[in-house]
């Protein structure tokens, strides 16, 4: 395990700029989270990390040691992808303990080590089930315990789950979130979902065009998001103009709204009920403001009904203009 430190990275491919100055320092047994969308350079990232590929100009240090010359196989990077690449011919403890017999471990001391993952990642007794007889899940898993079983300084997981149903995502999530906090193993995970970074990641990391938007906890990136981009892509749609003033992002549930008053006036085109919540859809001008509220602890509005709406300071925060 080991601090990993990314200064002033940049690649190109041809003239193409892919990753542009890009600087993160990954702390020991930190889970990070690349977050942004379709080709905002995130794998780029990870494929340099994991030696992949290599970098133009910057440096990777693990431990505080330049990666530079380092060859792939000798990084010591644990690496789960969503294309697994299991060895589907060897049965579920052999795919564990390959790479541990490579390095010359026994085959007693793999055997052990295999049972111990497999129980760590919930497969406890299936050494001898083949592969193809596992679930998308269970394989998941079997990637998990073989890249572990290496015991790597760096664990690199690129959109692991996103093949998997909604149900198990879920499940996956939280036993890989386990499992980090376990082994302490210091984590690069790339998703494009803001959701499955929020619920693993100690840091987010927004990349978008080959550059770090914002590198934040997920509380803070959601209360302060520092740019229009990390707004809208975790989700914050409400960013109201302002004359002379650089424009306000305000959170949906900071939103009031009263019949009368001094302030902003719309106009209620739609609410729904969600559980607990309900949920509005506010126009001003030719803006439409998401607004909610806890069931019943505001005032009731007929659809189509103005109101002047107010929002809490502390919750809505100025973007660079
Ligand atoms: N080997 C390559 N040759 C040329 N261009 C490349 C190469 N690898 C990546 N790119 C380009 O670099 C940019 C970043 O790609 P990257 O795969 O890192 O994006 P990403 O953020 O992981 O996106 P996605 O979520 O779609 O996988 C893209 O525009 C891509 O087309």
């Amino acid at each position: 395990m080991a601090a990993l430190t990314i200064t002033n990275l940049r690649k190109s491919f041809g003239t193409f700029e892919a990753l542009k100055d890009i600087s993160i320092a990954v702390e020991d047994g930190e889970f990070i989270c690349l977050l942004g969308g379709s080709g905002c350079g995130k794998t780029t990232l990870l494929r340099l990390i994991a030696g992949l590929e290599i970098h133009d100009e910057g440096d990777i240090r693990l431990g505080g040691k330049d990666l530079t010359q380092v060859p792939c196989h000798k990084r010591n990077i644990g690496m789960v992808f969503q294309s697994l690449a299991l060895f589907p011919h060897l049965n579920v403890g052999a795919n564990v303990a390959y790479g541990m017999r490579l390095r010359g471990t026994s085959a007693d001391a793999a055997a052990t080590e295999v049972d111990r993952l497999l129980d760590m990642v919930g497969l406890a007794g299936l050494a001898d089930r083949a592969i193809t007889a596992l679930s998308g899940g269970q394989r998941q898993r079997v990637a998990i315990a073989r890249a572990l079983a290496l015991k790597p300084a760096v664990f690199l997981m690129d959109e692991p789950f996103s093949a998997l149903d909604a149900g198990l995502r879920d499940q996956m999530q939280k036993e890989v979130k386990s499992i980090q906090r376990e082994f302490g193993v210091t984590t690069v995970f790339v998703t494009h979902d803001q959701r499955e970074a929020m619920a693993l990641a100690d840091r987010i990391v927004v990349m978008n065009g080959g550059k770090i938007e914002q590198a934040a906890s997920p509380e803070d990136l959601y209360s302060r998001p520092a740019t229009r981009f990390v707004a809208e892509f975790i989700g914050i749609n409400n960013i109201i103009a302002r004359d002379g003033q650089p424009p306000i992002a305000v959170r949906p549930e900071a939103i009031s709204l009263a019949a009368t008053g001094t302030g902003p006036q719309g106009q209620i085109i739609r609410q729904r009920r969600l559980g607990a919540l309900l949920e509005r859809e506010i126009r001003i001008g030719d803006q439409t403001l998401h607004q909610s509220e806890i069931a019943g602890s505001g005032g009731s509005f007929d659809d189509g009904a103005r109101v002047t709406l107010s929002w809490d300071t502390a919750k809505a925060w100025a973007l660079p203009a």
